[in-house]
C-alpha cells in the first residue's frame, strides 16, 4: 500500500506539472481582472469554464451565491455500500479595492484547482482503490469582505464533506498561522449643518462624533487583551470646512482570539461609539456585518501530513507570523480542514502594491503548483492511509467538545457578571 500511495503522489505531481500552462492561464486571467467581494463575475466564469473544459467534472455555476460555483467528480471506486470519502478544495478569488490581488487570492484559486485536477488524475491513473472517493471544488467568494464561506455554510454547501483544503499566499510556508475571529461594523453619525463661522452653535457636528469615537476606541485599547485587535477608518467626515458636517461614517474591525469573545469586544466598542453620539448630540447607527469570522480550528493530524508532503517537495516551514482573519475559520468549525500558507518567491507583504505584482509574477507559479501538490498528496493520505480519516475526525470531535466546554464556562462567567 505504501508503494502504491507513493506512486499516486508522484502521479499527482506529474499531472499538475503537465497542466502548468493551463493552470497559469487560469490564475493569470483572474489576476488581470481584479474584482471585489461578491462581484467576482469574471473570475467565477473563468473557473466555471476551466472545470467545464476538464473531463469528468459536474459543474454548477452560481452555486447558492451569484459568484460561487461547485465542481464535483465522483463518487468513483470502492465497492457498493461503502461510505464515500469526500474531499473538498476551496478557491478564493476576490481582490482588494484600489490594489487588486494584493493578497494573492488568484493563487488560492489556482492552487485549489490544481490540487483537485492533480488528485483526480492520480486517482484515475491507478487501479481500483479501497474506498469510493468524491472530489469537490467550491468557489467561495468574498473572503476579504462579507465572508462567502459563511453564506455557503448557512446554505449547507459543506454538509457532506469529510475534509477541506485550501492554501493562502504569504511570505513563508506555514501549516498554520494564528487566524483570529473578526466582526466588522459600519458606524454612521447624523447631526445638523450650520454655517461654521456665522452661527456654529446651531450645528450638531457629526465629524466631532467621529473623532471622539476614534479617540474613545484608541483609549479602550489599553484595556483589551493583547491578542485582541480593534482598528478602523473614518470613511466620511464632511464636505466643506464652513459647513458643520451633518454626516460622518467610520468602519471598524473588531478581532478576538476566540469567536466566543466577540460579544465582549462588540459591547466595549459599542459603548465608545454611543458615548460619542451622546457627547455631541448626534444620532448614531451601528451596522454590524451579517457574518462574523471565526478563528481557525486546527487539525494537527492534517497539518502534520501536509508538512511531511511539503518537506518532501522542498518546502521549509515556519511557525512565526500572524494571519489576520479568514472565513475559512467558520468552515474549520464545521469540517476538519487546513488553511496553510505558502511562499510565492517574494518578501513583499500582503495588502501592498508589491504583493499585487508578486502574485501576478511568473515566479509565483512554481510555488503555487508545489503547494497544490502538497494539498493533493495530503488528500491521498486521507483516502489511502488506514485510520488517518478516523484520526482526523476524532481530533475534530475533541476540539469541538473543548469549544463547547469553553462556551459553557464563558456563559457561566457572563451570567455571574449580570447577577445582582
Ligand atoms: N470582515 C472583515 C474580514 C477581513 C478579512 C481579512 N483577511 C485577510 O486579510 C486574509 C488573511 C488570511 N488569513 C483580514 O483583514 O484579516
Amino acid at each position: 500500500m505504501a508503494e502504491k500511495l507513493q506512486a499516486l503522489k508522484q502521479q499527482v505531481c506529474s499531472s499538475i506539472d503537465e497542466a502548468k500552462d493551463k493552470l497559469h492561464r487560469l490564475g493569470d486571467a483572474i489576476w488581470r481582472l481584479p474584482e471585489l467581494a461578491y462581484e467576482e463575475r469574471q473570475a467565477h466564469d473563468t473557473l466555471v469554464r476551466f472545470f467545464t473544459q476538464e473531463k469528468g467534472w459536474t459543474v454548477e455555476a452560481h452555486y447558492k451565491l451569484e459568484t460561487a460555483f461547485r465542481a464535483t467528480w465522483g463518487p468513483v471506486g470502492g465497492a457498493d455500500g461503502e461510505s464515500v470519502v469526500h474531499v473538498g478544495f476551496l478557491c478564493e478569488y476576490d481582490a482588494l479595492p484600489a490594489i487588486g490581488h494584493a493578497c494573492g487570492h488568484n493563487l488560492i484559486a489556482e492552487s485549489g484547482a490544481a490540487a483537485a485536477v492533480g488528485l483526480k488524475a492520480a486517482l484515475e491513473s491507478g487501479e481500483a482503490w479501497p474506498v469510493p472517493v468524491k472530489v469537490t471544488v467550491l468557489g467561495t467568494p468574498a473572503e476579504e469582505d462579507g465572508g462567502g464561506k459563511v453564506d455557503l455554510l448557512r446554505e449547507g454547501a459543506f454538509e457532506d464533506l469529510d475534509v477541506v483544503f485550501m492554501a493562502h499566499p504569504t511570505q513563508k510556508n506555514a501549516t498554520y498561522l494564528p487566524a483570529v475571529a473578526v466582526h466588522s461594523v459600519l458606524v454612521k453619525y447624523r447631526g445638523r449643518t450650520a454655517h461654521a463661522s456665522a452661527y456654529p452653535w446651531e450645528g450638531v457636528n457629526a465629524l466631532d462624533a467621529a473623532v471622539m469615537a476614534y479617540s474613545n476606541i484608541s483609549v479602550l485599547r489599553q484595556q483589551l487583551r493583547p491578542e485582541w485587535r480593534i482598528h478602523g477608518i473614518i470613511k466620511h467626515g464632511g464636505v466643506k470646512p464652513n459647513i458643520i458636517p451633518d454626516y460622518s461614517e467610520l468602519e471598524y474591525y473588531l478581532r478576538t482570539s476566540s469567536h466566543l469573545d466577540l460579544p465582549n469586544i462588540r459591547a466595549k466598542a459599542e459603548a465608545c461609539f454611543r458615548a460619542a453620539a451622546m457627547a455631541t448630540g448626534c444620532e448614531v447607527e451601528l451596522l454590524f456585518q451579517k457574518n462574523e469570522f471565526y478563528e481557525v480550528l486546527r487539525n494537527r493530524t492534517l497539518e502534520d501530513l501536509y508538512e511531511e508532503n511539503g518537506k518532501a517537495l522542498g518546502m521549509k516551514f515556519t511557525t512565526e507570523g500572524f494571519s489576520g482573519s479568514t472565513d475559512f475559520g467558520n468552515v474549520s468549525h464545521a469540517v476538519p480542514g487546513i488553511h496553510p500558507y505558502f511562499y510565492i518567491g517574494s518578501e513583499a507583504l500582503n495588502h501592498t502594491a508589491e504583493y499585487t505584482a508578486a502574485s501576478g509574477a511568473d515566479e509565483a507559479q512554481l510555488y503555487t503548483r508545489r503547494t497544490a501538490k502538497a494539498l493533493a498528496m495530503t488528500a491521498l493520505d486521507v483516502i489511502f492511509s488506514p485510520g488517518v480519516l478516523d484520526k482526523v475526525k476524532q481530533e475534530f470531535r475533541e476540539a469541538k467538545r473543548r469549544e463547547e466546554r469553553n462556551c459553557k464556562s464563558r456563559n457561566i462567567e457572563n451570567g455571574d457578571q449580570h447577577q445582582p
